[in-house]
């Protein structure tokens, strides 16, 4: 399918869900000083050709100007003419669309993400075990346990990018860069946004969690 041959009211569609969802996400402080990306994908699917709607580079996420998102290709190129800058991590965005098929990717910085996130850096992965939150990835075994794959923050976005295939879980949908930040995804807005909440519930967890075990253990002391 050619960028030219998805309908207007598709691209709308997608650019509705990303204002409401970047709304929301404002209101809960998850784009401190403009950072944090939204992308949603429109039209059909395949490996070697699909459009994505994502936000433009550096803006301020908690306003709403008609100058907030563009569409790009699989190769993270505008599909239109334009001024705008995608996201500068508007290829993390590419390979997971391109590995996952997936239908929206949100990426936020939360204080949570990061600590956890750096805390585990060193062993690679979140681990995360009989936490209720984790059947929002609809996995419904009793005591279930997941690892959530952290990715070295490297400057160089490619570089980055160039190891999203390699890392991600196929049960897992979501990735985090260390001391920077959380790439979750879905089929669509409305499953992108869950399980963002439900890494960022586990994120919270997991920290207060350890917070408890070291408290515990200063006291038996
Ligand atoms: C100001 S935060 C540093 C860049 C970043 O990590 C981010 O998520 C926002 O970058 P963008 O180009 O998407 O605005
Ligand atoms: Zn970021």
């Amino acid at each position: 399918m050619a960028y030219a041959d998805i309908l207007l009211e598709q691209k709308q569609a997608a650019l509705d869900d990303l204002r409401g969802v970047k709304e929301l996400f404002a209101s809960r402080n998850w784009f401190p000083g403009t950072s944090g990306n939204l992308s949603v994908r429109v039209g059909d699917f395949t490996p070697e050709e699909f459009y994505f709607a994502i936000t433009a580079s550096g803006k301020d996420k908690s306003v709403h100007t008609p100058e907030d998102y563009l569409f790009v290709d699989r190769n993270g190129k505008p599909c239109e003419t334009t001024a705008l800058k995608p996201s500068a991590e508007t290829l993390i965005h590419c390979e997971i669309y391109r590995k996952t098929g997936c239908g929206a990717i949100f990426h936020v910085h939360t204080i949570d993400n990061n600590l956890v996130s750096d805390w585990y850096g060193d062993q690679g992965f979140v681990p995360a075990k009989g936490i209720e939150l984790i059947k929002a990835f609809n996995i419904w075994e009793e005591d279930a346990a997941i690892s959530i794959p952290i990715l070295p923050n490297y400057a160089d976005i490619p570089k980055i990018a160039a190891l999203v295939p390699d890392a991600l879980d196929p049960a897992v949908p979501g990735i985090l860069l260390r001391n920077h930040g959380i790439y979750a995804w879905g089929r669509n807005a409305f499953e992108a946004k869950k399980h963002l909440e439900a890494f960022e519930f586990i994120f919270e967890y997991t920290y207060r969690r350890l917070l408890l075990n070291a408290a515990g253990s200063n006291q038996a002391r």
